[in-house]
């Protein structure tokens, strides 16, 4: 067979290698140079015939051509220092029918400068790719895992433990959960523990997603298929999603004539974009959330069954706040240090006086609300310590934490000799007060505030009892 260059004519090698990589220096086993190219030698400011046959380090200053040739070790982009500057340099070794005879030397950029223009016009490459990067990692790609998920109660374990088992399956799971349980979270998770991590981790909210845009948000369409129609047309997320898994949000929420048409894709497993030619096979893990009661909206004919049954294959129930009262105080202070990176402010820490308010407020909005109350907490802290004061005034305003609860009478132990009412009201009175004082440090408008009472009728009930301090 004829060599590959056999075709080029031999005063054309010279310009292509010129051209190719404009400085170039080509050295024997031993170092001795065999060819300078007529750019190096202009860089240099020697004759070629000048310096082949000599050793490249007397020629070429700082050369460590003669060790590449040896060692048979190339070194990519190595800063070298000749005539004043530094340039950057390649020196690869040469094999030649699997043996090492000699080496090759290119300069990629004979100074800084040249350096700099390159990266000049490299760098808005750079941040566009970065800015599409970030928006795809966004948009298509999960965000935590089960490590993300903070809880250590029973039930809390439970439901995390069956997500983890069934990360892996193909088969679709529904979430459960009153808003802000975490149910966005465990979806997320179940993706990134699964084989399709490194595919779309892609999420529909069906309770925002109006009628008339459905079709084409969720199958996509082709371009000119109606009037204002991207250009190129738009993929759809369920064909966005391939490979990956699709994140039913709010599915509770999802109008029944829509609920047909996503029906029909989780059978047929093909979606058709608007103004297609012909449906597209997609393989997609579904995953579905509501804080809706399905099975009541099955009864009254709200929900259709059999989109029930498809979506219902795996059930996780994700607990309550309120039932799992234990997590409260480890979750307040996970949220702590969350806020302190997210605010800037570090090494605050949460009274005991405002543990005992969370834990017993019944979290209607779940960890979402705990999230907010903690993020407003370390805004209006001025000192290092989060008090009561620094919480929103429903969670403690003119109420004893007790009130929160629903405390059953035999739930009670009797505690202590029975009093006449007015004594035990008076005694109880006396150490409110004194508890609110101490955990005010003495401030006697802190402890007022604590108490949900007014100064002056504060002041009134310290001197009807005479305590003046502490
Ligand atoms: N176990 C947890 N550990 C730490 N943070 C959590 C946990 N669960 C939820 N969160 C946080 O609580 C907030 C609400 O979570 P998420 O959006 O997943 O709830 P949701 O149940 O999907 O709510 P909705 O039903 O309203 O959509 C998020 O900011 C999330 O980071």
């Amino acid at each position: 067979m004829k060599g590959l260059l056999e075709l080029i004519p031999q005063d054309w090698l010279e310009e292509v290698i010129n051209l190719a990589a404009e400085c170039t220096v080509v050295v024997d086993r031993n170092g001795i140079i065999l060819y300078l190219n007529h750019a190096y030698c202009k860089f240099l400011d020697v004759e070629a015939e000048e310096a082949i046959g000599k050793p490249v380090q007397d020629v070429i200053e700082n050369s460590r051509m003669q060790i590449v040739a040896k060692s048979g070790k190339a070194e990519v982009a190595s800063i070298h220092p000749i005539n004043g500057s530094e340039m950057i340099a390649n020196r690869y070794p040469l094999y030649v029918k699997g043996e090492l005879v000699g080496a090759v030397g290119t300069v990629m950029f004979r100074n800084p400068r040249e350096w700099l223009d390159y990266s000049r016009k490299l760098q808005p490459l750079m941040d566009e790719l970065n800015y599409y990067k970030k928006k795809y990692e966004k948009e298509f790609l999960s965000k935590y895992d089960f490590g993300d998920l903070a809880g250590e109660s029973e039930k809390f374990k439970e439901a995390k433990e069956l997500a983890k088992r069934v990360s892996d399956s193909h088969s679709a799971v529904l979430l459960l959960g009153e808003s802000g349980t975490g149910k966005e979270l465990f979806a997320h998770a179940i993706h990134q523990l699964s084989s399709r991590r490194n595919f779309p981790f892609i999420r529909l909210n069906c309770a925002s997603i109006p009628e008339t845009l459905f079709e084409s948000e969720v199958f996509g369409y082709e371009e000119g298929s109606f009037t204002g129609a991207r250009k190129g047309g738009k993929m759809g997320k369920f064909e966005a999603a391939n490979g990956g898994t699709i994140f039913l949000d709010e599915i509770g929420d999802l109008p029944l004539q829509l609920q047909s048409k996503l029906l029909r894709v989780l059978q047929e497993r093909e979606i058709e974009r608007v103004g297609g030619k012909g449906p597209v096979q997609i393989d997609v893990r579904v995953l579905s959330a509501t804080h809706q009661n399905l099975e009541k909206m099955v009864a009254e004919g709200t929900f259709r069954q059999d989109l029930y049954y498809r979506l219902n294959v795996i059930k996780i129930e994700i607990p309550s706040l309120r039932q799992r009262a234990d997590d409260i105080g480890p979750l307040s202070r996970i949220l702590l240090k969350k806020m302190e990176g997210k605010l800037n402010r570090y090494g605050l820490r949460i009274s005991e006086e405002v543990l005992g308010i969370l834990q017993t407020y019944h979290w209607p909005g779940n960890i979402r609300e705990l999230e907010n109350v903690v993020e407003r907490a370390v805004n209006v802290t001025d000192g290092s310590t989060i008090y009561p004061e620094h919480l929103p005034l429903y969670l403690w305003s003119g109420k004893s934490p007790v009130t929160f609860r629903e405390v059953q009478y035999n739930e009670l132990p009797v505690e202590g000799k029975i009093l006449p009412l007015k004594e035990a009201v008076r005694n109880a009175e006396v150490q409110a007060i004194k508890n609110a004082l101490k955990a005010a440090g003495g401030n006697k408008m802190k402890a007022a505030k604590l108490l949900g009472m007014g100064k002056s009728s504060f002041y009134d009930k310290c001197s009807q009892y005479s305590i003046n301090s502490l």
